[in-house]
């Protein structure tokens, strides 16, 4: 088992990375704990609902299962006000313990819900997808969509452990892989060229999931995240470094409604995108331009954006986060494994466009 710390002001907390974890949950729960939450979707319940209750019966304690409807389009008010009439229902108390398992749709909604109830309840997040393990359980950032953009409602909520098993990845479908990988190859991207290069070299290993680099995979990535969340919980600065490739990615899931595409199958694209804005903006080289592409469809993202009108893609990215006082701000990379973030005009922005 490697084990990842990770330490912001919101709390610490530990990420385990096992194969076989699922069977160990119960040592994540903590002894003064009245009910446990456990929410998932039925997909991921009916794989390994049996197991976690399983694990989780030596606690000796009542487990209320919550099951939410699985997809993107669910990752909303209506399934949040679901959870909270479950939670309340069921008479959980401010020592209840939500335990959300599945993937970053259900760990998103989860750790919402857990920061809002009563103000805040604890929460152990047991990511079942790829992209959910190495990136969404890990940093406390909980939210439900809004309909006009990603991600708008939310809170930093930092969960009190993580548990990754890597076991469970092998009932995932190729596409589900595809959207994983975007996020890990996003870390070497933006913070380190060495990983990235072994990303490129490991590409069909990955897609493959081969155990030893998957477990790799899964640990570096949970590291690069863990020291960029330390150093600024909130996103005050450095964190924003890891919306490299969102600021497109999240138009393109608003855009074409969400669900439609993974979100890291948007952000894979994304990525794309950002890389030929970096070398108009700072400089990117053309060959780093194209190993971001080539490696983006190495993994099996989609290579190619939705055509809109330009006009469209301004207006989906005007709701971006970063965005301030009416100007666009994006991640980019003046080299491979180095980023930063910066205004820049529409003017530039539809001449990228324009290549797509
Ligand atoms: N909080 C963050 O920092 C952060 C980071 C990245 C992404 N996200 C969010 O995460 C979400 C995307 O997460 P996702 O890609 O995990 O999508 P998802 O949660 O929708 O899961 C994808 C599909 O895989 C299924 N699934 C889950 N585990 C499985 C398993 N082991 N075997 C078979 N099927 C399984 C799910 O039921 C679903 O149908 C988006 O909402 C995105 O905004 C958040
Ligand atoms: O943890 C972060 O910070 C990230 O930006 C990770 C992203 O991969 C993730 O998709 C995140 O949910 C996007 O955040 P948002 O603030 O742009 O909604
Ligand atoms: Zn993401």
């Amino acid at each position: 088992m490697s084990v990842v710390q990770v330490n912001t002001p919101g709390g610490n907390y530990p990420i385990h990375v096992a194969s076989g974890r699922l069977t160990q949950l119960a040592q994540s729960i903590p002894a003064d704990a009245t009910t446990i939450a456990l929410i998932s979707n039925p997909t991921v319940f009916a794989l390994y609902g049996e197991t976690v209750l399983n694990a989780l019966q030596s606690t000796e304690k009542k487990v209320v299962q919550v099951l939410i409807p699985d997809g993107e389009q669910y990752k909303n008010s209506q399934t949040l006000d679901q959870i909270f009439d479950a939670l309340l229902q069921n008479r959980l108390d401010r020592k209840a313990v939500i335990v959300a398992l599945g993937g970053g749709v259900v760990g998103d909604i989860s750790g919402f819900a857990a920061a809002c109830f009563m103000r805040g309840i604890r929460f152990v997040q047991v990511p079942t997808t790829l992209l959910s393990q190495v990136d969404s359980s890990v940093g406390g950032k909980t939210a439900i969509n809004h309909p006009l953009g990603k991600n708008m409602i939310g809170a930093f909520y930092q969960p009190i452990a993580v548990e990754i098993d890597i076991d469970v990845l092998g009932t995932l479908g190729q596409r589900e892989i595809a959207a994983g990988l975007a996020e890990v190859i996003k870390y070497g991207m933006i913070t380190d060229a060495d990983f990235l290069h072994w990303c490129v070299e490991n590409a069909a290993a990955l897609t493959a999931l081969q155990p030893d680099v998957v477990q790799y995979a899964v640990q570096r990535s949970c590291e690069l995240k863990a020291y960029v969340v330390s150093q600024d919980e909130r996103e005050s600065g450095l964190r924003a470094i890891l919306n490299f490739g969102h600021t497109f990615g999240h138009a393109i899931e608003a855009g074409l409604g969400y669900g439609e595409w993974l979100h890291g199958e948007a952000v894979g694209c994304g990525m794309i995108m950002a890389a030929a804005l970096s070398a108009e903006v700072c400089g990117l080289a053309p060959e780093h331009v194209q190993l971001v592409k080539d490696l983006v469809a190495a993994i099996g993202c989609p290579t190619q954006p939705p055509q809109w009108e330009a006009d469209k893609w301004i207006d989906l990215m005007g709701l971006d986060k970063k965005a301030e006082g009416g100007q666009l701000r994006f991640v980019l990379l003046p080299e491979l494994g180095k980023s930063v973030v910066q205004a820049v005009d529409v003017t530039t922005v539809k001449k990228v466009l324009a290549q797509f």
